[in-house]
């Protein structure tokens, strides 16, 4: 191990395709090439990472990786949600080529989740898949994206309709790398870590209620223990459904219309904060339907609010439901939607297109505390 890693936590994942673990410890991306050594083998490790992550972690990574023998090379794309594209992942794909990748190497992801999900379906899809290593640097990617094996592109029509499900063989999240988070993206992050909290731990969610996982106090050691309970969360999910077929849907809680809320604003808004919107509206819309309590739905409103999130958002209903129903979570005239039933608790119901529509109006512009976001490209 090398010098100045603290202890930290090991979670393994166990799906039906793949077993690996989520190392959570600060300090351990300088050890990051062990770890893959031991965990994918291989003679290449391709890095894929973006312009902001690259200058910042990508060399510590390389030296790691060289350490253990490996020879390096890589991709790297402009950051944001607009790189999530074919495009950027069929030039990813000619660089892994150029370098000589085998399908016995590696594929490192360095970044937040738009570099995981990319660099994963380059790797599902390199010569029909080869290995890779998450190593998240975002809070969203530490708590969600690098766990699970989902990855994506975007399609002109939608948010990851085209992708891949391919686990890791290993994830490596060093929550010092938060430390160069911009406090508006440790903010979006939080989206996810309060669904977390709303679909499967009253007690997480309490502890958001107490004190937001964004405030500048918390220690390392602290915002380690948080990001090893989302992923724990997420991983007895994943474990007992790999493929989405029943209890992974519940990981969708805010999405569907969070995923039409980011594509309707053209990306200006972060998936996190998307997410949190949709949550705040879901919950509105299940009080208004008795589905779950307005003290539940108020509380989501309130925790949402205190991180600094929206809580609403300033768009067209029939724009949210157009768009929604572009998402993969639309079967026939229908849609699948996660409903809060109580703080850590949730139900997925297939609704009609007119009954999704129904929860629109009454979950969009109704808050009843918080900001509401106003689109700028609509
Ligand atoms: N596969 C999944 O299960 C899953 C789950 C949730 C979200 N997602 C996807 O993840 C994406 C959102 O992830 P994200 O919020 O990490 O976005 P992102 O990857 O764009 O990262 C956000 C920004 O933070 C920067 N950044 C990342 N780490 C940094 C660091 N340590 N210091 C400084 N800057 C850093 C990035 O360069 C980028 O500008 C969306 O595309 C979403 O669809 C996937
Ligand atoms: O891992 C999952 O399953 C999730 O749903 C996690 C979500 O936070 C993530 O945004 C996911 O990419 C959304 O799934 P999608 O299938 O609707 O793209
Ligand atoms: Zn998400």
């Amino acid at each position: 191990m090398a010098t100045g890693q603290q202890s930290g936590h090991v979670v393994h994942v166990s799906t039906a395709s793949r077993s690996y673990d989520v190392r959570v410890v600060p300090g351990i991306l300088d050890s990051c090439g062990q770890i893959v050594r031991s965990s994918a083998g291989g003679e290449r490790a391709f890095i894929v990472t973006d312009t902001n992550v690259e200058p910042l972690y990508a060399a510590r990574v390389k030296e790691s990786l060289e350490q253990e023998g490996y020879v390096t090379s890589g991709f790297m794309f402009k950051a944001g949600e607009a790189s999530k594209r074919a495009g950027t992942w069929a030039s990813c794909l000619e660089a892994m080529a150029e370098a000589g990748l085998t399908r016995d190497d590696v594929v490192v992801a360095l970044g937040g989740g738009v570099a995981g999900d990319l660099a994963g379906f380059a790797a599902a899809s390199y010569m029909r898949g080869c290995s890779v290593v998450q190593v998240p640097t975002s809070l969203l990617a530490m708590v969600d994206s690098s766990v699970g094996g989902k990855t994506a592109i975007d399609l002109e029509a939608g948010k990851n309709l085209a992708g891949a499900f391919w686990q890791p063989s290993a994830v490596i999240a060093d929550p010092c790398c938060l430390r160069t988070i911009s406090h508006e993206l440790l903010t979006d992050s939080c989206g996810e870590v309060i669904k977390h909290g709303v679909l499967a731990d009253p007690e997480l969610f309490a502890s958001l209620e107490d004190r937001p996982i964004n405030e500048p106090d918390y220690e390392m050691g602290e915002l380690a223990s948080v990001i090893a309970r989302n992923v724990e969360i997420k991983r007895d999910v994943v474990d007992a459904d790999e493929r989405e077929r029943g209890l992974r849907q519940t990981l969708n809680l805010g999405h569907t219309i969070g995923h039409a809320i980011e594509a309707a604003s053209d990306f200006e808004l972060g998936h996190g904060t998307c997410v949190a919107i949709g949550l705040a509206a879901i919950a509105r819309a299940s009080a208004s339907l008795g589905i779950c309590s307005q003290e539940t739905a108020h509380r989501i409103e309130r925790v949402i609010d205190a991180h600094g999130l929206y809580t609403d958002v300033d768009l067209p209903h029939e724009e949210i439901v157009r768009l929604a129903m572009s998402d993969k979570k639309r079967h026939g005239d229908g849609v699948n939607v996660v409903l809060p039933l109580e703080v850590g608790k949730v139900e997925v119901r297939r609704i009609s297109m007119s009954e999704f529509s129904a929860l629109v109006d009454a979950g969009c512009g109704s808050a009843s505390c918080g900001k509401t976001a106003h689109l700028t490209r609509q």
